[in-house]
């Protein structure tokens, strides 16, 4: 196996307490994780324990109060701002809701050539980038003179998801990208995660708290309680023996469906994808 691109150690994260002499609160106790080049990491697990307070981490939002967080072999647990803009060309995040994510007062091509012109690309060169990167999120050319709110979810997510591109980074957190989506517009979002990190080498961490979902796209899967990994290990392996009783438990309100069907699915999901933009 290659050295990882991301390896989080004992990461323990504790928010200030609230109130008179509260005191803080653990929200990861002692996380190990890591992530190899062109991966995805399905990180699953209920709501509080922990799974987005780690992708925050990742991008230096979180309060790390112990472990170390290294990409491409480097600590990044505690960068001045300066250093975490450096990295946000190899960092990405496409966030849960495409609504507030977009601002809405900026066209599609404002949207994405912000990066691009932050970063020194001159404009005739950022202008053609902006053309490559709907065409591989499967929008229009001619998107980039219009607003989000002329988009539906799928198709401002598939935005979000190009402005994420814009850099070429080699690893983006997708926090609950797919959680605001009807399930038909989910499964092309999904599909497209999955072909543009065939075509990219991109590597995921990704955050859901729908084992349908995780299993779907993740290589590898790890199971979050209470600010711990309580279970880790390919996504087959969690989903289909799962050694943890909380996992057992979560599993079981949850039936897989069957890998088969799965692969069916997603064969007439591309099909489908050839044959429209719409989410
Ligand atoms: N800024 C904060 N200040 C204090 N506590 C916080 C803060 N952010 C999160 N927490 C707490 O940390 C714990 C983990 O929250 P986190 O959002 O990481 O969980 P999650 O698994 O992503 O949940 P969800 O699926 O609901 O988003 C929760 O108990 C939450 O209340």
């Amino acid at each position: 196996m290659s050295a990882p691109l991301l390896e989080v150690t004992d990461l323990v994260v504790e928010y200030p307490g609230k109130g008179f002499r509260a005191k803080p609160f653990q929200a990861l106790k002692g996380v190990s994780i890591d992530i190899q080049p062109g991966e995805t990491v399905g990180l699953v697990g209920e709501s509080g324990s922990g799974k987005t307070t780690l992708g925050r981490a990742v991008l230096g939002l979180a309060p790390v109060t112990g472990g170390s967080i290294t990409y491409d072999g480097k600590e990044i647990g505690h960068l001045s701002r300066s250093q975490r803009r450096a990295l946000s060309s190899e960092i990405q995040v496409v966030f849960q809701d495409p609504y507030s994510s977009l601002n809405p007062s900026m066209t599609i091509e404002q949207i994405l050539i912000e990066p691009l012109t932050v970063r020194g690309v001159a404009s005739g060169e950022a202008r053609q980038r902006v053309a490559t990167l709907l065409e591989q999120v499967g929008l229009p050319v001619d998107a980039r003179s219009r607003l989000p709110r002329e988009f539906s979810g799928g198709q401002r997510q598939r935005v979000a998801i190009a402005r994420a591109l814009a850099l070429d980074p080699k690893l983006i957190v997708c926090d609950e990208p797919v959680s605001a989506l009807d399930l038909s517009t989910q499964a092309r979002v999904l599909d497209l995660f999955i072909e543009i990190q065939e075509r990219t080498g991109v590597a995921y961490l990704f955050i859901s708290h729908d084992l349908a979902v995780v299993r779907h796209i993740s290589h590898r899967v790890a199971v979050m309680y209470h600010g711990e990994i309580v279970e880790s290990g390919e996504g087959d392996q969690v989903t289909a023996r799962p050694q943890h009783p909380y996992t057992q438990r979560l599993f079981m309100a949850a039936p897989v469906p069957d890998p088969d069907q799965q692969e069916e699915r997603r064969v007439a999901r591309r099909a489908l994808m050839t044959t429209t933009v719409e989410g």
